[in-house]
């Protein structure tokens, strides 16, 4: 018995004893780590390390709030055509730095070239807006349905890794990922507001910035001289071009709609009497008619008295507008024209006609039975002027701008 009794004791100093040689050998080795942590220097390198990795994670990270979202909430402070807050969708959009339509960019970052739809983009403005967006460096698509467009108008694209043509009519549904969208295919027929809803239906699914091409035909036949945004217009609802002006109308309406209730970024351009290359030769328009007639050598045709007033822009003018309108913060209709004015009386005699005319006699036929004369048609342009800063070197006062261009 005592015997079994020391056999226990002797069995309990042991453990005792193992325990406190295992309590020895950890603090030893923890007297061996904090040793190892000391020499060399090793902790001051590592502190070292972690101060540097601090540095560079905080400057390299996005700010919590890009410069580019706080302009927009900045604008939107600005903007007093709507109480709504802007598209949130796009402001994400931009927060994940895949478009900067017009924000600013952080320093030292190359501007992000963005994904572009433009419909009508094969057309007389369009497709000098496609040629400005792909010298920019963005990546276009055109849809066009070729009904007034013309596929040569960007043949020279074709080919180009960022340039896409597509034959379709917007009054189709069509699905595009893209960051902006500028709508310009609208036929002089009821279905221009189809295919607008179809563009901002687009609009609303992807995120897009929407650019509506509107017309100053939304001023009817003006009781206000020059036309502001804030005029409301005088129009005929049942006249032979009501689908036209009326369509743009609606069109706006429905932007402006789609813009307050859906949150929307849009932007309104109301486009003057514009000239240049690659207009067609038989669009009716003043401009054209009298070029065609001068070199078919047929007398001009001045509808009414003459005296009715217009202002005519050259076409790279206009598309200048268009892009800074889209990139800026105005929403809301702004008027894209020229400032000075002539009659069509004027127009007739600086169209370039000496040569091709024989008889000076012929040089107009006055149409003045049943053609329905807007009287005066000019922009407002003080705001024009302050963000286009016009090029007064496109002066409609004579010939080359309109014989030359128009004919190459
Ligand atoms: O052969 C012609 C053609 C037109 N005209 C007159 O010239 C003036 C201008 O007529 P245009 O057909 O060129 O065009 P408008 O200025 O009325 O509208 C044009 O430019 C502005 C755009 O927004 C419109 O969409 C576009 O149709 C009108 O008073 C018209 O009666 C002529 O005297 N002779």
């Amino acid at each position: 018995m005592n015997s079994r009794i020391d056999e226990g004791m002797k069995m309990e100093t042991e453990l005792i004893r193992e325990g406190d040689e295992a309590k020895r050998r950890n603090s030893v080795s923890e007297t061996n780590r904090i040793g190892y942590i000391f020499r060399d220097q090793r902790l001051v390198f590592a502190l070292i390390g972690f101060a540097a990795a601090a540095i560079f994670f905080s400057a390299t990270a996005w700010p919590a709030s890009p410069p580019h979202v706080v302009q927009i909430a900045d604008s939107f402070r600005q903007d007093e055509s709507t109480h709504l807050p802007r598209r949130v969708a796009y402001e994400i959009h931009s927060e994940l730095g895949r478009v900067n339509a017009g924000g600013k960019i952080p320093l030292g970052l190359k501007k992000k070239s963005l994904r572009i739809v433009v419909t009508g983009g094969a057309g007389f403005v369009g497709s000098h807006l496609v040629d400005r967006l792909m010298e920019r460096g963005d990546s276009v698509i055109v849809v066009d349905n070729f009904f007034t467009g013309r596929k040569e108008n960007v043949m020279h694209h074709l080919g180009n890794p960022r340039f896409e043509l597509i034959r379709h009519d917007v009054v189709e549904p069509i699905l595009l990922e893209v960051d902006q969208i500028y709508h310009l295919a609208c036929p002089a027929s009821p279905t221009n507001v189809v295919g607008t809803m179809n563009m901002l239906g687009l609009a609303k699914r992807i995120g897009a910035r929407f650019l509506l091409t509107s017309t100053s035909e939304v001023y009817g036949d003006p009781l206000q001289h020059p036309q502001v945004e804030t005029y409301w217009g005088n129009v005929n609802p049942i006249g032979v071009r009501s689908c036209y002006d009326e369509g743009k109308r609606t069109a706006e309406t429905l932007t402006m709609d789609y813009h307050r209730g859906l949150g929307i970024e849009v932007r309104i351009a109301r486009i003057f009497n514009t000239y240049g290359p690659r207009m067609c030769i038989d669009d009716g328009r003043v401009v054209s008619n009298f070029v065609a007639q001068a070199l078919r050598k047929e007398p001009l045709t001045v509808y009414g008295d003459g005296k009715q007033t217009r202002s005519f822009q050259y076409v790279s003018d206009l598309v200048e507008g268009l892009m800074r309108l889209m990139e800026g913060e105005h929403v809301g209709p702004f008027n894209l024209g020229n400032p000075g004015e002539f009659t069509m009386l004027e127009l007739a005699q600086r169209t370039p006609m000496k040569e091709t005319m024989i008889d000076k006699g012929l040089y107009f036929m006055k149409v003045l039975e049943d053609q329905i004369c807007i009287e005066e048609q000019s922009p407002n342009t003080m705001e024009h002027h302050r963000i286009i800063a016009t090029d007064s070197s496109h002066h409609l006062d004579g010939r080359t701008p309109i014989l030359e261009k128009t004919n190459d």
